[in-house]
């Protein structure tokens, strides 16, 4: 065979997520894999798998072999198979939801067992979903930062439910993983434009000699 440039080298790097229940793990792993985002809480039991290629500068295709964690696997005995032999690890909590924060010291904390017993080092990213939800954010990002520099990790911040930021993040974090740096174009690539409901308010139920009635136009840029 020749040694071709454009013969495409592969790798297949299996990426774990892990997080509280609800979080939003489910809605990334499928935001990324298969571009949808379902409203309806389904809770994970034991774990999911996704499947997603993606290519990276120098023509390399990887292939991202995401575990999906169920959050109430947090202290049973399943999940350190789960996180053995990751190359990455992704601790993702809701930034609306102040528990599912302070709990990743117990998800980091697994993961750094394994790390121990396995002698393994996966690369591991802090993602905070749901900004969409920024009016209700109850952990502020300076929290998010500090756990990012203390621990040395990389940071994220995306919303499963529009896709800000969703593929951006897998890609990074593949490439952090492959020691990879991408430049300012690829990553401005891969910023998807985000798309906003429009809000009918003529359905609303308001009370019109109260409030003043409001414009139903929305601007969508
Ligand atoms: N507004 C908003 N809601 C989200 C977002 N991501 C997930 N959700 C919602 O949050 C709920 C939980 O999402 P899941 O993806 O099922 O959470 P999970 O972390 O996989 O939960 P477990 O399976 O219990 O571990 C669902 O109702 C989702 O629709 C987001 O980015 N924004």
């Amino acid at each position: 065979m020749s040694d071709s440039e454009e013969e495409a080298q592969d790798r297949q790097l299996k990426v774990v997520i892990l997080g509280d229940g609800a979080s939003g793990k489910t809605s990334l792993a499928t935001r990324f894999a298969q571009e949808a985002f379902g409203k309806q809480y389904k809770q994970t039991i034991g774990l999911d798998f996704f499947l997603k290629r993606l290519t990276l500068p120098g023509n390399l295709n990887v292939t991202l072999q995401v575990w999906d964690i169920g959050g109430q696997t947090i202290g049973g005995k399943m999940l350190d198979k789960y996180i053995y032999g990751a190359q990455g690890v992704l601790l993702v909590y809701d930034i609306t939801n102040y528990q599912s924060f302070e709990n990743l010291e117990d998800w980091y904390a697994a993961v750094k067992k394994v790390n121990e017993e396995s002698n393994q080092h996966p690369v591991v990213g802090l993602v905070g979903n749901k900004i969409d939800l920024e009016h209700m954010r109850t952990v502020k990002a300076d929290k998010h930062q500090r756990f990012c520099h203390e621990n040395n990790i990389s940071s994220y911040f995306v919303s499963a439910k529009t896709g800000d930021s969703v593929f951006l993040c897998f890609q990074r974090f593949a490439a952090d993983i492959l020691g990879i740096k991408l430049n300012k174009a690829e990553i401005e690539q891969s910023q998807q434009v985000v798309k906003a409901d429009i809000v009918n308010y003529s359905q609303e139920p308001v009370a019109r000699t109260v409030n003043p009635p409001r414009s139903s136009m929305c601007a969508v840029q």
